[in-house]
């Protein structure tokens, strides 16, 4: 039976303090965002994915988006350099919790920075954001590393967003999905789709046609429904004020 397992990270007590890029900085209510978490989690859970709970980083505000942290392909675990000066405490304890999972572990060095968010993997291609927390550096880094697990690597200016998949996902068949007014090169993808309101562009697959999404997109999550897929939403209001998404709160590792 195929392993899956999702990583996960507690929202530390600083989450308020967390960057935002794109957007202005909102009050944030840490009591309503750990309920949020809790229930992201338990939707994993019910899907059928074990979730490991990283030790949470407290002095980092954005810990909460493991994603960030690690990208995982085959039996490789890529610990990231990311981007932001304030994040890179937050990959330290994540090797931990790989090599006990038993995969292979390599690093993203410097002058190479990079994001698990600008990382998103279709089929045999990851294509990756070129942007403000991923340099060509970091791009060239991991392409090497996604080589010896057979997967092909293909850059993508990110200019309108803070990582590539917070402009993009891609649904069970391979189609990429997003919000047009983020997205940089809809033409990088051999099949792209525009969705109707920004946390549409955001879909976990949580089984071959079951989706996570975001209360905040109900028309799409509608669409969806329509064309056969299942849904599952959940309310993540507090981390998409500061420019988090479904995507970001976990790390998904099939195997
Ligand atoms: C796909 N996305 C958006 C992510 N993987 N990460 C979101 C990180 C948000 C955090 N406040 C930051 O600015 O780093």
């Amino acid at each position: 039976m195929t392993r899956r397992t999702a990583l996960i990270r507690r929202p530390g007590p600083r989450l308020a303090d967390g960057l935002v890029t794109h957007l202005e900085k909102s009050e944030i209510d840490l009591g309503l965002a750990v309920q949020q978490w809790e229930d992201y989690t338990a939707t994993l859970r019910t899907a059928g994915w074990e979730t490991v709970e990283v030790p949470a980083a407290d002095e980092c505000p954005d810990a909460v988006f493991i994603e960030d942290a690690v990208v995982v392909s085959g039996d490789l675990a890529i610990l990231t350099n990311p981007g932001a000066a304030e994040r890179k405490p937050e990959v330290a304890a994540v090797e931990g919790v790989v090599r006990d999972l038993g995969y292979r572990v390599v690093r993203i060095e410097d002058p190479g920075t990079l994001d698990g968010g600008d990382v998103l993997k279709v089929g045999d291609t990851a294509y990756v954001g070129l942007g403000g927390r991923t340099n060509g550096a970091g791009i060239q880094q991991l392409a090497g590393h996604l080589e010896s697990v057979g997967m092909r690597t293909q850059a993508v200016t990110v200019e309108r967003a803070l990582h590539l998949k917070s402009a993009v996902t891609a649904l069970p068949n391979g189609t990429v999905i997003g919000w047009d007014p983020v997205v940089d090169w809809p033409g990088a993808f051999p099949h792209y789709e525009g969705m109707p309101e920004e946390g549409g562009a955001h879909v976990v697959l949580l089984d071959d046609n079951l989706l996570l999404m975001a209360a905040s997109a109900p028309r799409t999550a509608e669409l969806m429904r329509s064309r056969g897929h299942e849904v599952v939403t959940v309310d993540i209001s507090e981390f998409e004020k500061l420019e988090g998404c479904v995507t970001c709160l976990s790390v998904r590792c099939r195997g």
